[in-house]
């Protein structure tokens, strides 16, 4: 579609979005309203009608697929923009990091423009590292992930205790410190270190207006230079957080527009740290005209009348389209039974003409995907899981990154430590002897490390032709073990990135030294999307994916299985959670255009979930729904008001305060650890699998078994399919330090 007829389609609420030109504005629009229609319009109406030049616009999305979607549409009309051109389209993170790589004195912070990115759980491997050598007193340790994100912005207020009176604080410290030493950024780093900039050279500039001897034009004395956009524009307003409204703050100038488009209804990442006032606060902070987008022109008015009964204020969402078809209701007894009947009734669909992918399936937790792709996997339905995995998932990869991190960065000593003590892959150093190897290497003494430090110079010209050449650089067939079962596959993912890095190098005109550093700083932002939909681009597949991921789609027929309470809601441990959880369905309903089933089991057959309908089903009008071809039972919660009741009465009855729940949880652990610490005996279930060996069972319910290979991670497993053996003894700590290191693993990492 080209600009004229894309503007034609606009509905008047549309087009008064896009023509806006107020100094500030926020669009404040239903589900399905056209944000993404009129975020696109908007850009190309400012570049096409108005002459903005694209470098001068910042187009900050909530996603990276979102960003990649909008460059997309431009480059379509205008194929001959560069990266550089687009350099200001993206997350928050990565616009951060571009502006951190190329105008900013990111050196007077400590850092140099190559710095990488440290991943959160690489970031608590080295805080826990740090808090050992220190000897420091960290408290739950085993989720000291969320503690660092969590508590990081009471440190950077300045509050000089943490709230479990614990060393946090001495560690923030230290880990900031020792970022820098690596040249390492997180995530949060990226955001305020170009934060803080951003306001010094403001200062900076103030003081030159009334200093005449300092540099001018935004010059700072470093000799940097940073614009200031023309244009901001935001998409998914709601879900930013306080350090992205700061960045925002930083990045709009005198006389930059701001244009920010969101809906309030569907925050669903304040885990993430962003609040329910965002979007009020952002329209306070910037004295922002409003407008909004009232009409939904995805879901029937069926969907969206259904819907309504999850929005804040209980209101309707103004649809475009016919009433459609009733909201199925389906039972089954177990997730097994489902997924069987899911199966059938998708090849129905499709014989009727319905492409696959067309059809999607939401669940609330990515393990329920496993017992679909089995069972889909049988039945010959093409699916898809949209399911973002990173490089550390995957045991080899997760080892191999390490080498090729300390390949391009010497200065970091841990990834070296971890690629030579790697229990199963490369040299599995003891650590004494890899002591005293650190404290003074020597060349010639072991060669992976030589190969890592040699690296850079080995590869400063090359591009690389097929990936071989850095597998056979690096010897990589005698550190993956041609014995060891995994062997096969470990080669192929292992070579598999290789190549990555080759093609990677060449599109950028890189050196694969250069290549692989930059490399690693991406997939670091952008998560190097291990799909199974990548082994098949372009294919009819059905889609498989969590709740959340379906943020921002579509499709014609959608199921939301498991509406049981303890899972579609999950049991929050807040009122504010029950209500995310709440959004959450909201959204999820909302993908669907014209067919909507909504499933519960009879025998969900896992801990702490209800079996019977859920109370989200008790919530939907009865005359919108075909209840199982039945009669749907009484309908028990008409309305938001009476579901916040219920939620508050179970939320008291069963003590679930946040503390509460928390506590619990660090005392099973420490519990189920203690005998292991104290070399009590411990009972632990082993399993044989024909493919992965013996490994450990850490999870079962009656359908799946969850399995810790050494190797290869966890994997899980449908019993019914009957792939894994049961084996059980009984073992002694000292008999048995490798189980006890996984369970160890299991409990703290
Ligand atoms: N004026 C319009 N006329 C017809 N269809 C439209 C119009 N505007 C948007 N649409 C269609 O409505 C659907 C929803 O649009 P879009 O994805 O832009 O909405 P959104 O507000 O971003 O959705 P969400 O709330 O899910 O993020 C899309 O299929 C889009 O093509």
């Amino acid at each position: 579609m080209n600009y004229e007829e894309q503007w034609n389609r606009l509905n008047e609420y549309q087009k008064a979005a896009v023509l806006d030109e107020s100094p500030a504005c926020i669009v404040n629009a239903n589900v399905g309203s056209g944000k993404t229609t009129v975020l696109i319009a908007k850009i190309l109406y400012l570049h096409m009608k108005k002459q903005v030049s694209i470098r001068d616009m910042a187009v900050l999305t909530f996603t990276n697929k979102a960003a990649g979607e909008i460059k997309e549409r431009l480059l379509a009309i205008e194929p001959k923009l560069t990266e550089e051109d687009l350099a200001g389209f993206g997350t928050f993170h990565s616009v951060a990091m571009n502006y951190l790589r190329t105008r900013l004195d990111v050196e007077s912070m400590g850092w140099t423009k190559q710095f990488l990115i440290i991943e959160p759980d690489e970031e608590a491997e080295l805080a826990l590292r740090l808090s050992k050598e220190q000897n420091w007193k960290i408290k739950y340790k085993n989720r000291l992930k969320k503690r660092l994100e969590q508590e990081y912005t009471a440190f950077r207020q300045g509050k000089t205790k943490s709230r479990y009176q614990d060393d946090m604080f001495l560690l923030f410290e230290a880990l900031q410190e020792e970022k820098k030493r690596q040249n390492k950024m997180s995530f949060s780093d990226l955001i305020e270190v170009c934060t803080k900039l951003l306001n010094r050279e403001d200062e900076q500039k103030e003081s030159t207006c009334a200093d005449d001897s300092l540099p001018k034009n935004g010059e700072t004395d470093y000799g940097h230079r940073s614009e200031k956009p023309e244009w901001i524009i935001v998409d998914e307003v709601q879900d930013s957080d306080k350090q992205q409204m700061e960045f925002l703050t930083a990045l709009k100038g005198e006389h930059t527009r701001l244009f920010a488009v969101g809906d309030p209804n569907q925050l669903i990442y304040s885990w993430r740290g962003s609040v329910e006032t965002m979007f009020y606060s952002l329209k306070h902070q910037f004295d922002a005209k409003e407008l909004s987008l009232p009409v939904n022109y995805r879901s029937s008015r069926t969907i969206l009348e259904a819907a309504g009964r999850f929005l804040q204020y209980g209101n309707t969402v103004a649809g475009s389209r016919e009433e459609g078809m009733p909201i199925k209701v389906q039972n089954h007894y177990d997730a097994f039974q489902e997924a069987q009947y899911l199966a059938q009734k998708i090849k129905e669909l499709h014989l009727g003409g319905m492409e696959y992918g067309e059809i999607a399936i939401f669940y609330r937790l990515q393990s329920q995907s496993e017992i679909l792709e089995k069972v889909f996997e049988r039945e010959g339905v093409p699916y898809t899981v949209s399911l973002k995995k990173t490089l550390r998932e995957i045991p080899v990869l997760d080892w191999f990154v390490k080498v090729l991190t300390f390949a391009c960065n010497q200065k970091d000593r841990y990834a070296a430590e971890a690629v030579l003590s790697h229990p199963f892959y490369g040299e599995g150093m003891e650590k004494k002897r890899l002591k005293s190897f650190l404290a003074e290497p020597k060349e010639g003494e072991v060669d992976l490390y030589d190969r890592m430090k040699g690296f850079q110079e080995a590869f400063s010209s090359e591009t690389g032709k097929d990936g071989m050449e850095i597998y056979s650089y690096f010897s990589l067939d005698a550190s993956l073990h041609p014995n060891a079962a995994s062997y096969e596959e470990d080669r192929k993912l292992v070579l598999d990135l290789c190549k990555r890095l080759v093609i990677y190098s060449q599109e950028d005109q890189k050196s694969l030294a250069k290549g692989t550093a930059q490399f690693l700083r991406s997939s670091a932002l952008y998560g190097i999307q291990i799909l199974k939909e990548e082994e098949n681009p372009g294919k009819d597949q059905v889609r498989l994916m969590s709740l959340h991921a379906s943020k921002g789609l579509e499709f014609t027929v959608v199921f939301i299985i498991g509406v049981n309470d303890g899972l579609i809601p999950l049991t929050g441990r807040s009122f504010e959670q029950e209500e995310e959880e709440r959004r959450l369905f909201f959204v999820g309903m909302t993908r669907a255009r014209e067919q909507l089933e909504l499933s519960y089991y009879t025998n969900p057959g896992q801990p702490r979930v209800n079996g019977g309908p859920g109370r989200y089903l008790n919530m939907l009008p009865k005359h919108l729904l075909d209840w199982e071809g039945s009669q749907a039972p009484e309908e028990k919660m008409a309305n938001l008001k009476q579901l916040r009741k219920a939620v508050r009465r179970e939320q008291e009855k069963s003590g679930y305060a946040q503390s509460k729940a928390e506590a619990a949880t660090e005392s099973v652990a420490a519990e189920k650890i203690a005998p292991a610490i104290a070399g009590e005996e411990l009972t632990v279930r082993k399993v044989r699998h024909p493919k992965y060996g013996i490994g450990i069972l850490v999870d079962e319910n009656e359908m799946t078994a969850e399995v810790e290979f050494e190797g290869y991670g966890r994997k899980e497993f449908l019993k019914a399919f009957g792939e894994i053996e049961m084996l059980q003894r009984k073992i002694r700590e000292k008999k048995c330090r490798t189980q006890i290191f996984i369970l160890w693993r299991h409990f703290f990492y």
